[in-house]
C-alpha cells in the first residue's frame, strides 16, 4: 500500500485571473484537485475573514493546499508546480527562452494585474475605476504585444504552451471585461484564439467553475 496522498485543494474564486493561471496549469499537467470557493464579494469578501487570512496573509486568492504545504502567489505556486510535476513541462528547456516566458508572467502579473485588481479598483472608485482598469491594461499590453512580436509561435514563446500563455489568457478575458480595444493587439488575440477551445483552458474557464454565477455559465 502506498502513502495516501492527499488531493490538493486550490482556494479559488471563479473569475479571479490569478486562480485561473492555477488552474490552467493543474488541468495541462492533469493533477486532480478540488476547489473551495473563495467569494471576493460576498458579504465583502470572504477573503478577508480571519479563517482564511490564516491561509493567506495578503487575502487574496488563489492559495493552494499540495504536498502538506499551503502556498500564495499565482507565480510561486506555477513554479512549484513546474518543479514538483515536471510531466507536460511548462517552461522551455533553452535558458534565453525560459527568460522570455518569465519576462512575459512579470510584466502579466507585476505591471498590469496587480493594477487591476479588485482592491486597487475599490480603492480607485465606482467613477473612475473602468477607465482606470483599461488605461493600466492597453499600456500593459503594448509592451505584451511588442515581446510576443519577438517571442511567439504558435504561443506566447515558441510553439509550445507555456506558463507564459497560463497567464495571457486571464489577462485577457479582464481585458474584455473592461472593454478595451484589443484590435491593435493581433498576436495576443491570435494566441488566445489558438487556446480558446483548449480542454485544460476550457475546464479552468471562469464560466466552466463550480461558484460561477448561473447567469454568467455557460
Ligand atoms: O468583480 C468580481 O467579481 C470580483 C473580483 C474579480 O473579478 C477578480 C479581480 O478583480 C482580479 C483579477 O481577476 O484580476
Amino acid at each position: 500500500m502506498g502513502d495516501i496522498v492527499e488531493k490538493p485543494v486550490l482556494y479559488s474564486y471563479w473569475r479571479s485571473s490569478c486562480s485561473w493561471r492555477v488552474r490552467i496549469a493543474l488541468n495541462l499537467k492533469e493533477i486532480p484537485y478540488d476547489i473551495k470557493a473563495v467569494s471576493l464579494i460576498k458579504g465583502g469578501g470572504e477573503q478577508h475573514c480571519n479563517e482564511y487570512r490564516e491561509v493567506n496573509p495578503m487575502e487574496q486568492v488563489p492559495s493552494l493546499c499540495i504536498d502538506g504545504h499551503t502556498l500564495i502567489e499565482s507565480l510561486s505556486i506555477l513554479h512549484y508546480l513546474e518543479e514538483t510535476r515536471p510531466q507536460r513541462p511548462l517552461m522551455p528547456q533553452d535558458c534565453y527562452k525560459r527568460a522570455k516566458v518569465r519576462e512575459i508572467c512579470e510584466v502579466i502579473s507585476s505591471g498590469i494585474q496587480p493594477l487591476q485588481n479588485l482592491v486597487v479598483l475599490i480603492y480607485v472608485g465606482e467613477e473612475k475605476k473602468k477607465e482606470w482598469a483599461a488605461h493600466w491594461m492597453t499600456r500593459g499590453f503594448r509592451a505584451v504585444e511588442r515581446l510576443l512580436s519577438g517571442s511567439a509561435g504558435k504561443y506566447c514563446v515558441g510553439d509550445e504552451i507555456t506558463l507564459a500563455d497560463c497567464c495571457l489568457v486571464p489577462q485577457v478575458f479582464n481585458a474584455r471585461r473592461f472593454h478595451v480595444d484589443l484590435r491593435p493587439f493581433p498576436i495576443i488575440l491570435r494566441i488566445d484564439r489558438e487556446l480558446e477551445h483548449h480542454p485544460a483552458f476550457r475546464a479552468a474557464h471562469p464560466s466552466t467553475q463550480p461558484d460561477c454565477p448561473p447567469e454568467a455559465a455557460k
